[in-house]
């Protein structure tokens, strides 16, 4: 049968990055959805906002909402200093499978925790399974309906502290009104819009930056 998109994807990075060498990794999958084929990954524009937003935070513990190829995942883990962990959540196995081997690839698995399961029944479990008490930075980038849920779930189960960073993907493409409604208008946070473009193209979309104030 012929092969996902995901799985062409996995074929161009083993293809074109070095192994143990996560930028590489990164400009692999950039490249193959510039020349190839378009995928949902926050691609190279978005990823420089990305990448600075955790640059400037520094986290010690990172969660990410929707792994899929691993794209955003690698390229946080990258910038993560030493003994700081990266849980990334993905409820598709088939998408978590190809994730796994892209992070091999990275060798970036001593800092990744990829859970399989959705983020609804994950999220109340975190400090169970992991030990964490907080987080430090929130991406996310699942579908977008879950977004308020989710965070409102992370609230309830007091895993933000004064101080822990959302940031979030696709607030205008494909957009998540209800999120940035709820997150632009409480007091409980204090919210930035990073304008850019829908990966590897020229649409407009961006990425909220919130700060939980406690
Ligand atoms: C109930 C489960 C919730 N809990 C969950 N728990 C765990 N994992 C979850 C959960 N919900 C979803 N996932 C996983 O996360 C991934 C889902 C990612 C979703 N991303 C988009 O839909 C998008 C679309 C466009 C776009 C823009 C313009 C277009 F024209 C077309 C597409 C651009 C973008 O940057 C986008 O990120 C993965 C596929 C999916 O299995
Ligand atoms: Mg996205």
């Amino acid at each position: 049968t012929r092969s996902t998109r995901p799985q062409r994807l996995l074929a161009a990075v083993q293809k074109n990055a070095t192994r143990g060498d996560p930028r590489s990794v990164v400009s692999a999958i950039d490249q193959f959805c510039r020349q190839k084929e378009w995928a949902m990954n926050v691609g190279d524009e978005k990823g420089c906002i990305l990448d600075s937003v955790v640059s400037e935070t520094n986290p010690t513990t990172v969660l990410e909402l929707g792994t899929y190829c691993a794209y955003s995942t690698v390229r946080i883990a990258s910038l993560l200093p030493p003994h700081s962990k990266l849980i990334t959540l993905e409820f598709n196995p088939d998408y978590a499978k190809i994730a796994r081997q892209v992070i091999a690839w990275a060798g970036l698995q001593d800092k990744i925790n990829l859970v399989e399961g959705a983020s609804g029944d994950l999220i109340p479990k975190m400090k169970e399974m992991f030990g964490v008490n907080t987080f430090d930075l929130v991406f996310l980038d699942h579908w977008k309906d879950r977004y308020l849920p989710d965070t409102k779930l992370l609230e309830k189960c007091g895993l933000l502290r004064k101080g822990t960073i959302l940031l979030a993907d696709n607030v205008i493409c494909p957009g998540t009104p209800d999120y940035l409604e709820y997150i632009r208008n409480s007091p409980q946070y204090e919210s930035r819009y990073f304008k850019s473009h829908l990966e590897y193209t020229k649409v407009e979309d961006g990425l909220e930056k919130s700060v939980f104030l406690g």
